[in-house]
């Protein structure tokens, strides 16, 4: 099914280097394919090795320039982008939903989201302030500068299309970095109307590029983007093996580093929590995007005392979920991806059922919807042996594990290598306390499922990475701290 869009010329087939859109010689190509009807949407060329320097040697002469051009600049750039995006806001919705599977409505909210990082960065670009520092010696004064750290490769996983990328663009371009960025290869599109929107944005030449890779060719490109001595940084949104991998092909070129990685979110419901509140947040959690969030809520732990009545709540919402094409009226969750991430949830749910877990909604595929549908599942009786506590499950699987105690469930929560997001539902401000205080996760979110918001840092701990996307500290990623000294002042 082809769409239509009011604007047709943010479809774009080609890539986006040195502000042209880009004639690739490669003999090679690939399919994007809607993931709700497997059908193709474009066939776009698979950039070769000789294509990818050639893109960071232009993005790096790019830097010397724009370095120049004035924070006000930067900001109206920024903020024009912001309005573009949202007067193109249902055809950039559009572009989600056909190449990601969400519902129209996640795609409206994802689109928004994306562009609020626009209008956040606009502001905070005027305000990479310095410091003014009396060293030991009375006759000298040290200045701090915030520069810009350089050619940035900024590479960007399929499940939000459009704001992984802007999370990473905005705070970049208000620092005055120029970006090379590569989408996932089974979502580029939305990279490349973003590309588009800069343009007409009035982004200089050369400050925003987009290459373009097929899934298979993608390890070359992360490699080329690591290994270059002309980009002084890599922002990578993805899971923990491939960030690993990266910041080892990083060593060489000692790049400054973001790493926003996997997660494995426990969700807490004590007691005494607004039960109605804990359901309908915990399902908002889960079921973002069918479970494709990384910080969806993976691990559900609830209070023994109303451990059977959450479970009946939970599964009776899961229930009432319309199932289908994300482009149809009144659909609440789309499709997963692709096979690889049904299979994954097929395994949690199998590995839980072995071992004891018992299915209240159970979950499966929906092929008579397309090929990439799954009804999602709710589990009880799971238990910290089996996967699904381990893993991130990345789809809509719902398992519920009974805790009694405070000290008990915040054991179970830290029990894992990843360490990004965390919930919990209570109104006892100790309780909210002491497990603010003691989850080893980046962030914490008290009585609430959605908390992401352009003014939050958002970033994990452990094995979910570093660095800090948003917020006031967004823009600290992509600066580098320049002390000056003047010497021999008398007064
Ligand atoms: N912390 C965050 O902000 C955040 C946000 C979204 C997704 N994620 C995580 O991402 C994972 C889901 O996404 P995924 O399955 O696409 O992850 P993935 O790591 O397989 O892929 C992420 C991106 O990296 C690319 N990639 C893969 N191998 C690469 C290589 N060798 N060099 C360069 N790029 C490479 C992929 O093509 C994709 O575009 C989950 O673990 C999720 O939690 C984290
Ligand atoms: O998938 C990760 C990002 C989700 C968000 O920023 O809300």
């Amino acid at each position: 099914m082809a769409i239509t869009l009011k604007n047709p010329e943010l479809i774009r087939s080609t890539p986006f280097i040195n502000g042209e859109w880009y004639q690739s010689k490669s003999s090679k190509s690939f399919d994007v394919t809607d993931p709700a009807t497997g059908e193709l949407i474009i066939t776009l060329p698979d950039q070769t090795e000789e294509e990818i320097d050639e893109a960071i040697r232009l993005t790096h002469t790019a830097f010397h320039d724009f370095k120049k051009l004035s924070v006000y600049e930067r900001s109206k750039c920024l903020r024009k982008l912001h309005d573009l995006m949202i007067e193109n806001l249902d055809d950039l919705a559009r572009i989600i939903t056909w190449e990601n599977g969400k519902c129209m409505a996640d795609s409206i909210g994802e689109i928004k989201y994306a562009a609020s990082y626009f209008e956040w960065f606009a502001e905070e670009a005027k305000r990479m302030y310095g410091h003014t520092i009396q060293p030991t010696n009375q006759n000298n004064k040290v200045l701090t500068f915030k520069q810009p750290v350089g050619v940035v490769g900024l590479l960007c996983p399929f499940n939000f299309p459009s704001a992984m990328g802007a999370r990473k663009l905005a705070p970049a371009f208000a620092a005055g970095c120029t970006t090379i960025l590569k989408p996932d290869g089974q979502t580029p599109l939305s990279s490349l109307a973003l590309a588009y929107l800069a343009d007409k944005a009035g982004f200089p030449k050369g400050t925003f590029n987009v290459v373009v890779v097929s899934v298979d060719h993608t390890p070359m490109c992360g490699l080329k983007f690591c290994e270059s001595s002309l980009i002084s940084k890599i922002s990578f949104t993805g899971s923990t093996p491939v960030g690993k991998l990266l910041m080892g092909q990083s060593a060489l070129t000692l790049k400054k580093l973001s790493m926003e990685l996997g997660g494995n979110a426990p969700v807490i419901i004590f007691d005494d929590a607004d039960l109605d509140l804990a359901v309908d947040q915990a399902i908002a959690s889960k079921f973002r995007s069918l479970g494709q969030t990384c910080v969806c809520a993976n691990r559900i732990y609830v209070h023994a005392k109303i451990y059977d009545e959450f479970a009946n709540r939970f599964a009776a919402k899961v229930e009432q979920f319309k199932i289908g094409n994300g482009f149809e009226e009144g659909v609440t969750h789309g499709c997963l991806i692709n096979d690889r991430a049904i299979a994954k949830v097929e395994d949690h749910i199998a590995d839980a059922v072995s071992k004891g877990a018992k299915a209240i909604v159970k979950g499966g595929r929906l092929l008579e919807l397309g090929p990439h549908f799954y009804k999602p599942a709710v589990l009880i009786n799971v238990t910290p042996d089996m996967k699904v506590c381990h893993e991130e499950t990345f789809g809509p699987l719902g398992a519920l594990i009974k805790f009694e105690t405070k000290e008990e469930v915040l054991e179970y929560c830290n029990d894992t290598p990843f360490g990004l997001s965390s919930y919990v539902f209570t109104k006892d401000l100790n309780t909210v306390w002491y497990m603010s205080e003691w989850l080893q996760s980046g962030m914490v979110s008290v009585n609430t499922g959605l908390f992401t918001d352009a003014a939050l840092p958002f970033g994990g701990v452990k094995e979910s990475g570093f660095g800090r996307e948003g917020s006031l500290y967004g823009i600290d990623d992509y600066t580098v701290i320049k002390s000056v000294t003047l010497g021999n002042i008398y007064m």
